[in-house]
């Protein structure tokens, strides 16, 4: 299984020139069965503007990601979006199968204080596993990554592949890749971390994507500026890991 992640660099406020770069980069992919973008690929972190640029439930960057999943035959981990529902907002990530079918939705459930994201944005309530190409998988969007809860029940519950997308400042990136290493080793699962380049409002986004194997081996990984990493991923790789240190047998759960 062959994935690409877009270390996009961000349009802050332009969500019809963020979706042009996206349809762009994606018609360029060859041979690629999951395409990965980065947080908030649509507004960036344009929070106070979420009223007049965020579509309502993200119909109109989901329809976007549906038509060319479809098109070009390719599942889409559609980073995250910022959307409006109900006269809210949130941080919403869209897999898009490449039968062009919403597989699922995940609304980010730790907000981030640094970037003010409570004073503007609804936390998400749930979250679990989906599938792609008959593979379960889990995605959590960037703050999320402090919380390692998350990952390891996502582990728990079969995912193979955990994907990270973020936009993660540069001042803290050194927290970033500890974190998605520790998080590879500890579940024995693959991490694709797709981070945005660029900056918004004064912040500068530290790319540095990867993708990390279940030893914690890195196989892909970005510089900070726009860029495309790809790796291959062996399921199988997680199984034998899983058999060679078996970290899930003991595990001692009754006494945490
Ligand atoms: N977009 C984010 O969630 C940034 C997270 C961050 O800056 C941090 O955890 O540090």
């Amino acid at each position: 299984m062959r994935i690409a992640l877009y270390q996009m660099e961000v349009v802050p406020g332009r969500p019809d020139l963020a979706m042009e770069k996206v349809a762009s980069w994606l018609r360029g992919l060859e041979g690629i069965d999951i395409a990965v973008l980065p947080e908030m690929w649509n507004t960036s972190y344009e929070l106070e503007r979420l009223g007049e640029l965020a579509d309502e439930k993200g119909r109109r960057e989901i329809d976007f990601l549906k038509g060319l999943a479809q098109e070009k035959g390719i599942h889409i981990v559609g980073g995250s979006m910022a959307v409006s529902e109900e006269e809210k907002h949130f941080n919403r990530s869209v897999i898009v199968n490449k039968q062009g079918e919403v597989a699922y939705q995940y609304d980010k459930i730790h907000l981030v204080p640094m970037l003010d994201e409570p004073r503007y944005l609804s936390a998400g309530e749930q979250f679990k596993t989906f599938e792609l190409a008959g593979e379960k998988m889990g995605v959590i969007i960037c703050y999320d990554l402090r919380f390692p809860e998350l990952t390891r029940r996502l582990a728990l519950e079969g995912a193979e592949i955990i994907y990270v997308v973020a936009e993660w400042p540069e001042e803290r990136m050194d927290h970033f890749t500890a974190l998605l290493k520790a998080r590879a080793i500890e579940n024995q699962c693959y991490i694709a971390a797709c981070n945005a380049a660029g900056e918004c409002n004064g912040t500068v986004f530290g790319g540095q994507s990867m993708i990390i194997e279940p030893t914690g081996q890195v196989l892909a990984a970005a510089s900070q500026k726009e860029e495309t990493i790809i790796a291959d991923i062996d399921i199988e790789r997680s199984t034998a890991i899983r058999q060679a240190i078996p970290v899930f047998e003991s595990r001692r759960p009754e006494l945490y």
